[in-house]
């Protein structure tokens, strides 16, 4: 697992999956992987951003989080995405991202990686699920793995049970240790998979 190299891409307007985030890059250093952490550019209005207090002292507190740019995903053997729902899906801030991947998609270097999401929602039946599903629709449009957590360790049951990916309430607050966890596990399993990839299939 030592030479895997991971990307934690996340975006977050009011600080949960920044945290959720956070938590899968520590977990990969943890386990001896080269970790970036990294947050998909803001691209809603000023205006909009000020209305929402907690949305502007996020943006405010990350100002120095750098940004995602589409050759880290060249430079990854693993990534972990973290975004909240928006309807049930992607928030667009994530989906702009992905549609600048068109190149590398083209020249098929976004094949075989290996790819875990996470998310959070307001309400406990919010669209997780269907959020997650949307993220790994593009993934294996790339070609690339989708390791889900699903059932493989006990801590996911004590963390809600989403078997697509780890996924919280919204708010910092509802962020506990089942879910910490969690994240462990699945960011743990995804170094696991990418390294069996790497060292196995592309070498
Ligand atoms: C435009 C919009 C749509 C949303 N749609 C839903 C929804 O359908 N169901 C839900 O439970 N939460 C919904 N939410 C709540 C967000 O998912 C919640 O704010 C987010 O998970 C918090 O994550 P963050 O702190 O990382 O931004 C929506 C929020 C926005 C702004």
């Amino acid at each position: 697992m030592n030479d895997v190299k991971l990307a934690v891409i996340y975006y977050s307007s009011t600080g949960t999956n920044h945290q959720m985030a956070k938590w899968a890059a520590e977990a990969g250093k943890e386990a001896g992987a080269e970790v970036k952490f990294l947050k998909i550019k803001e691209t809603a209005p000023q205006e909009a951003i000020n209305e929402n207090e907690d949305w502007k002292k996020h943006v405010e507190a990350t100002q120095d989080v750098q940004t995602a740019a589409v050759d880290d995903l060249e430079w990854a053997d693993a990534i972990i995405f973290s975004a909240p729902t928006r309807y049930g899906s992607l928030p667009s801030q994530v989906q702009s991202y992905f549609d600048m991947t068109g190149g590398l998609w083209f020249q098929g270097k976004l094949v075989n990686k290996v790819v875990s999401g996470m998310t959070s929602a307001q309400n406990p039946h919010g669209g997780q699920e269907s959020t997650l599903l949307a993220l790994y629709k593009t993934m294996f449009h790339w070609g690339a793995i989708a390791v889900p957590p699903a059932y493989t360790d006990e801590v996911m049951f004590a963390a809600g049970g989403n078997p697509y990916g780890v996924s919280a309430d919204a708010g910092k607050d509802n962020l506990n240790q089942e879910i910490h966890k969690a994240i462990k596990h699945q960011t743990k399993r995804t170094l696991e998979l990418a390294g069996y990839i790497k060292n196995g299939l592309n070498k």
